[in-house]
């Protein structure tokens, strides 16, 4: 049946018309009081010295904040209005007899006059009604407690550039049509929101309680990156009045990945929020750009093989574990004990503080503080203390010799007396001099014991301290461990692994460079973090609230990484308060492609691995084959990206191995002059506007294309299980197509699935 047939239509019609006219009213309100504002921040500013200067700060703050809401308004309303909603739920509360109609959209507007609701946004509590509620009793949580109600209709919109082109009545049984509507589209270099769409398991992780930590193993395509985003926008909408956006923070992989995300939080109305790398996090906070090896240098390592990989892989992993923070600890004692002085802190022969007392405040009273800053606390004790002794002091001197002068002045003999007297007078002059010198150095010169060693320095001195490593590892392993990083330090060098150690060496000498405002952390590719970069972010953010998302599927670092979600659970948040949930279904790709990548995944050894399971959605099945020369393989790589784009699939991407067969590929097919444009992306590149992408199997985590190309031309995939992992992470990007082809010989794993 079209539509229009439908009894509603004609309604639906006019309530989507009447919605467009009042957000362009709100719009034209909005644009006028923003002028209003702007004038009014123009006089708060030229009235700033005029009026008592506190009323004008306030007047303008006020302005301002009041311009930015508006601002922010009309921001969200302008880019809601072509699609204003996207869903409608009837519901009636328990105790009226009242059934409301509410329309569900990516912003909130109300009518002030009557109240209205004539967009409720999505991150609202009733919402909650559309992901989780099925048509009959339904129940849903506000700030004030369990709301109950009955829920009469469940209707989806499609409304494009403001027309009202369907809309159909669903419940579980009729949900999917729309997504599949959206998972059949088309894949561009950017991630983009699902809101009209979030599944039910996926609602539970967005709204999840925020102040207990969370773990989310997420199947490939399960979404996990686009609900981290929705998570933050959901918390920013329901704790705004406690937390601003500037608390949250994202940590992504690389670059590459941030670019790819960039625009999800913008269109959910939400800015400010801090998305970065954990590098740049760490080099940010140590104030240093860190001259680190090439972190893919270990993973080419793995990949090529040699006599040294369980060494190296003991390194990595000893690196990041809670083992390698405990002896961190145990080494700032170590540096605390040194600092401890033997000598009071004297001026003349009165104490300014007992050597006792100047270690209890290093050891106790601010141990809260890091180290330096306490040495710093120590120090400005000690001038204040100076202070008040010089007075003393002075008065003690002047006492003392007033009392002298009394007597010498009684004296009978003139000589005598006045030799006696001058005498007294220049001793006092002296003395008060001296001690006017003394307590100008003093301080100074009792602190210049508490020497300073930079970080670099702290750390080399750690990795150089043999008997607080011998404690904790045999002397075989405490070796190579020891001069693996003394090696790499002496070339003034360090390595990702190295990163947990400095970031939790600064916080604890230092203090952060930056003023951390975070207070809620959401990792994505959670599986490549050590134990101990986790543990560092929690000290050094001093809170819990993380949001960690990972897939142990894909975790190409597992040497480094997160080895099972268990040792997490234990080491990180010990004390048992973390949510952990898993989320099975895929969405991305096609059964087809789906169930080819799961053959593959079970090569793994990875234990307890859940299979991705692939929303029902069909395609071409993947096409696998070999050949004999490189370009025939290049020809039909070419020949079918032609294809695929004629067919309306825009992202196209040919994943190597490596890097540097990623450059061989580049190099065929630039034989064959195609005219396309065409590029190999390192981590660091954008990959919007491109034809066709070449990306090394490393690098592609994340990502996802319409139509993926393995090509192993003088690489293949083996067995190794860093290779399963590589492959299944290629083979779980496209949304639509995927074709693997190999020249002959390079099909180890391949030819088992
Ligand atoms: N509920 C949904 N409705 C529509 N599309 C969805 C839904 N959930 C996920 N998707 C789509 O599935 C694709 C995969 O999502 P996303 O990249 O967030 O998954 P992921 O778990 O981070 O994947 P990976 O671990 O493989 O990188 C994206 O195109 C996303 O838009």
């Amino acid at each position: 049946m079209t539509i229009k047939l439908h009894r509603d239509y004609g309604q639906e019609c006019t309530r989507l018309d009447e919605t467009k006219d009042y957000i362009e009213y709100v719009l034209h309100e909005s644009e006028h009081n923003e002028k209003a504002i702007r004038e009014n921040i123009k006089e708060a500013y030229a009235n700033l010295n005029s009026l008592d200067a506190s009323e004008g700060y306030i007047a303008l703050l006020t302005n301002v904040k009041f311009f930015e809401m508006t601002r922010g308004n009309i921001r969200q309303l302008q880019q809601v209005k072509k699609r204003p909603y996207f869903c409608r739920i009837d519901v009636q509360p328990d105790d009226t007899d009242k059934i409301q109609p509410l329309y569900i959209g990516k912003a909130s507007l109300f009518r002030p006059d009557t109240q209205e609701p004539v967009i409720v946004d999505w991150r609202s509590p009733i919402a909650n009604v559309y992901y989780e509620g099925r048509i009959g009793e339904v129940s849903y949580e506000t700030a004030t407690g369990t709301e109950r109600a009955e829920l009469h209709l469940k209707r989806q919109y499609t409304i494009e550039e403001g027309n009202l082109l369907d809309y159909r009545d669903i419940d579980i049984t009729t949900r999917d049509e729309l997504l599949q509507e959206s998972l059949g589209g088309s894949a561009d270099s950017r991630l983009k929101d699902i809101v009209s769409t979030i599944q039910e398991e996926q609602n539970r992780v967005i709204r999840a309680d925020m102040h207990r930590p969370m773990i989310v193993q997420g199947a490939a395509g399960s979404g996990k990156t686009t609900i981290a985003l929705h998570r933050i926008a959901y918390l920013i909408y329901t704790y705004g009045d406690r937390f601003n956006p500037d608390q949250f923070m994202i940590l992504a992989p690389h670059q590459l990945f941030l670019k790819y995300i960039a625009d999800v939080l913008p269109e959910l109305g939400v800015e400010a929020v801090r998305q970065t790398t954990y590098l740049d996090f760490v080099q940010e906070n140590i104030g240093k750009k860190l001259k680190l090896t090439d972190p893919n240098l270990r993973l080419f390592h793995f990949l090529e093989g040699g006599d040294d990989l369980e060494q190296l892989r003991f390194i990595s992993r000893f690196k990041g574990s809670a083992t390698c923070k405990q002896l961190i600890d145990r080494y700032l004692d170590r540096v605390t004990l040194r600092l401890l002085p033997q000598d009071n802190c004297m001026l003349g022969k009165r104490v300014i503080a007992t050597a006792e007392e100047i270690a209890k405040f290093l050891r106790e009273d601010y141990v809260h503080l890091p180290i330096y800053k306490r040495v710093e606390k120590v120090k400005k004790i000690l001038q204040d203390r100076l202070k008040v002794k010089k007075k003393q002091l002075q008065k003690d001197i002047l006492d003392h010799y007033d009392e002298r002068l009394e007597v010498a002045l009684a004296m009978q003999n003139p000589v005598q007396r006045k030799a006696k007297v001058i005498k007294l007078m220049d001793d006092k002059e002296a003395l008060l001099k001296k001690m006017e010198a003394d307590a100008k150095t003093l301080v100074k010169t009792y602190m210049a014991q508490f020497s300073k060693l930079d970080l670099a320095a702290h750390y080399r001195e750690f990795w150089q301290d043999e008997v607080l490593l011998s404690t904790a590892m045999s002397e075989l392993e405490l070796r190579g461990v020891q001069e693996h990083s003394l090696a790499l330090l002496g070339k003034k060098r360090m390595e990702l692994e190295d990163t947990a150690a400095l970031l939790y060496l600064q916080h604890k000498l230092f203090g952060l460079l930056t003023e951390v405002k975070v207070r809620n952390l959401v990792i994505d590719e959670a599986q490549d973090y050590s134990i101990f970069q986790l543990l560092a972010l929690k000290e050094v953010l001093g809170s819990e609230m993380f949001t960690i998302l990972g897939d142990l599927s894909q975790g190409i670092h597992s040497y480094r990484g997160v080895e099972s979600w268990e040792s997490v659970l234990e080491t990180v948040f010990p004390n048992g308060n973390c949510q952990f949930l898993v989320l099975e279904q895929s969405y991305r790709t096609t059964v087809e492609i789906m169930t080819l990548a799961n053959r593959v995944i079970v090569h793994s050894k990875t234990p307890n691995l859940v299979l991705a399971k692939p929303v029902v959605r069909h395609g071409e099945e993947p096409k696998q084959s070999v050949f004999a020369t490189e370009q025939e393989l290049i020809a039909q790589v070419l020949a079918d990206s032609e294809r695929y784009r004629a067919e309306g699939l825009n992202s196209l991407a040919v994943i190597g191995k490596t890097m540097a067969e990623c450059k061989r590929i580049k190099h065929w097919i630039d034989h064959f002059d195609t005219g396309l444009s065409v590029t190999v992306l390192d981590e660091k590149e954008d990959y919007s506007g491109h034809d066709l992408v070449i990306v090394p199997s490393y690098v592609v985590k994340g990502l996802e294309f319409d139509g993926v190309f393995i090509v192993n031309l003088e690489e293949e995939y083996t067995t190794e299980e860093l290779d399963v992992k590589l492959l299944y992470v290629a083979m779980t990007r496209p949304l639509h197509r995927l074709a693997v082809y190999s020249m002959e010989g390079k099909t180890q794993l391949l030819d088992l699935i």
